[in-house]
């Protein structure tokens, strides 16, 4: 949800109010729209400061509601709206202001942040694009250089740096709710509409055709397969060559494509069990207190029941003529999921690791788990092991001459 009250008799505060990020739910989204309406129809208001519970503006979107039927007011027109209003409009960012956080204070008329607040639109980093209008007012703000910078990386930067590239207005080591509502009292009567980003032209270079290919090459390449970043450059492509309202259609077409994609999935669900992760040392001390012994399983174990298991399923593949040698599976590896380069593929890291090790290794955790079929040794990792364990590069003279032919 979101509070409303009146300061100093003329200064409505609009305060987000989801812990612990006060992301946009459906609930804040009502909040702010209701909040909204309310400062228009009060006659005492002549200006608004938007700002978050607890020192932090906004985290963004709720991401939990991504994977359900999204409910309450879109985002896009009560930004749309508060960027419309009459009356001067202040973010007071504390904290962070993170993708439609972010976007939300695009929207305002003036953003006044804490030197150390995190800004950013690291929508890419979850698979998609800043698609509350972001990938259309950033660039118009800013410049397409340095956009096109923050949306492909999603980096979060702090408001000392946003200061320097015009994303903020002030930045302050005290207070910035105080600071911010002093300054919208400041500021009543002063024209708006060039404080209106939708209605400003999006400075690009001369060479920008050029610039934005340049940028489209590199995201290929940083991440290959990858649909958000690419999607990002052809975004900010609108924004150069489009008016504010043809961009934000081309901008929703384009997050229509990656909303609902494996991708956008699976780096959501990297995002929560990353966090899961590290909430592991407290569910311990939730065990210990009600007396519960939890089974200990080492991370070593985890780790190489896994890459083992992993390894041995490639040694099948190469017994059974799938793959024409452990090049093809370290290739697709390393290109196609993102294993570390410098670690060479799975096969290659089994090798490193030692074959007689990781035989050694299947057979102990075959041993525990005789129900658990990959984790049988395969017949060619054990001959590779009888030979002496040879080197990856000459594991294709183990290969049965008569095995199926490679598909690769
Ligand atoms: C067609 C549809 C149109 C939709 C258009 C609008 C689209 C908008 C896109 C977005 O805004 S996507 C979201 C962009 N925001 C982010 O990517 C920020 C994600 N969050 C973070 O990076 C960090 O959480 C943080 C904000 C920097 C805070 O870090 P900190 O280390 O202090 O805390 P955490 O442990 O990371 O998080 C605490 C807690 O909060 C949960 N959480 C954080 N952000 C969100 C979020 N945006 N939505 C929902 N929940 C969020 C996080 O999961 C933790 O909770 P948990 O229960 O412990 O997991």
């Amino acid at each position: 949800m979101a509070s409303y009250s009146v300061l100093h008799g003329s200064v409505a505060l609009i305060t987000l109010q989801n812990p612990p990020v006060n992301a946009l739910s459906a609930a804040v989204r009502a909040g702010i729209t209701d909040a909204v309406q309310r400062t228009l129809k009060d006659p005492q208001v002549t200006s608004v400061v938007i700002c978050g519970q607890n020192g932090r503006f906004c985290g963004g979107a709720d991401i939990r509601e991504f994977g359900g039927s999204m409910s309450g007011p879109p985002l896009v027109p009560m930004i749309n709206a508060i960027e419309a209003m009459d009356k001067p409009v202040v973010a007071a960012i504390e904290g962070v202001a993170l993708g439609g956080g972010l976007e939300l204070a695009l929207g305002c008329h003036y953003r006044i942040a804490h030197r150390q607040a995190l800004v950013g639109l690291p929508e890419v980093t979850l698979g998609l694009l800043p698609a509350a209008g972001g990938s259309q007012r950033l660039p118009r703000l800013i410049g397409l250089p340095a956009a096109l910078d923050l949306i492909t990386t999603g980096k979060h930067i702090l408001a000392s740096e946003a200061l320097k590239l015009g994303i903020v207005d002030q930045v302050t080591d005290g207070n910035a709710l105080n600071m911010a509502v002093e300054f919208a009292r400041r500021i009543v009567g002063k024209p708006l509409d060039p404080r209106r980003i939708s209605t400003l032209p999006c400075p690009s270079p001369p060479d920008v055709d050029f610039l934005l290919d340049r940028v489209l090459a590199q995201v290929r390449k940083r991440a290959r397969g990858a649909l958000a970043p690419v999607a990002c450059v052809g975004a900010l492509r609108a924004a150069v060559f489009l008016p504010f309202a043809q961009g934000m259609e081309k901008e929703r077409e384009l997050m229509g494509a990656l909303f609902d994609s494996g991708q956008a999935r699976a780096l959501q669900y990297a995002f929560f069990s990353q966090r899961l992760v590290s909430q592991l040392e407290n569910h311990c001390c939730y065990w210990a207190r009600y007396g519960l012994v939890p089974r200990h399983i080492a991370p070593e174990e985890i780790l190489e029941r896994c890459l083992y298991a992993l390894t041995n399923e490639g040694f099948n593949i190469l017994q059974d003529g799938m793959a024409a040698g452990p090049e093809d599976i370290d290739a697709i590896y390393v290109f196609g999921y993102g294993w570390p380069r410098h670690r060479g593929g799975p096969m290659f890291h089994a090798g490193q690791v030692g074959l007689a090790r990781v035989l050694e290794k299947l057979e102990h955790y075959q041993h525990k788990h005789p129900d658990v079929p990959y984790l049988k040794p395969s017949p060619l990792l054990r001959r590779l092991v009888a030979a002496g364990s040879p080197a990856v590069q000459k594991w294709r003279e183990f290969l049965n001459k008569d095995r199926v032919h490679s598909q690769l």
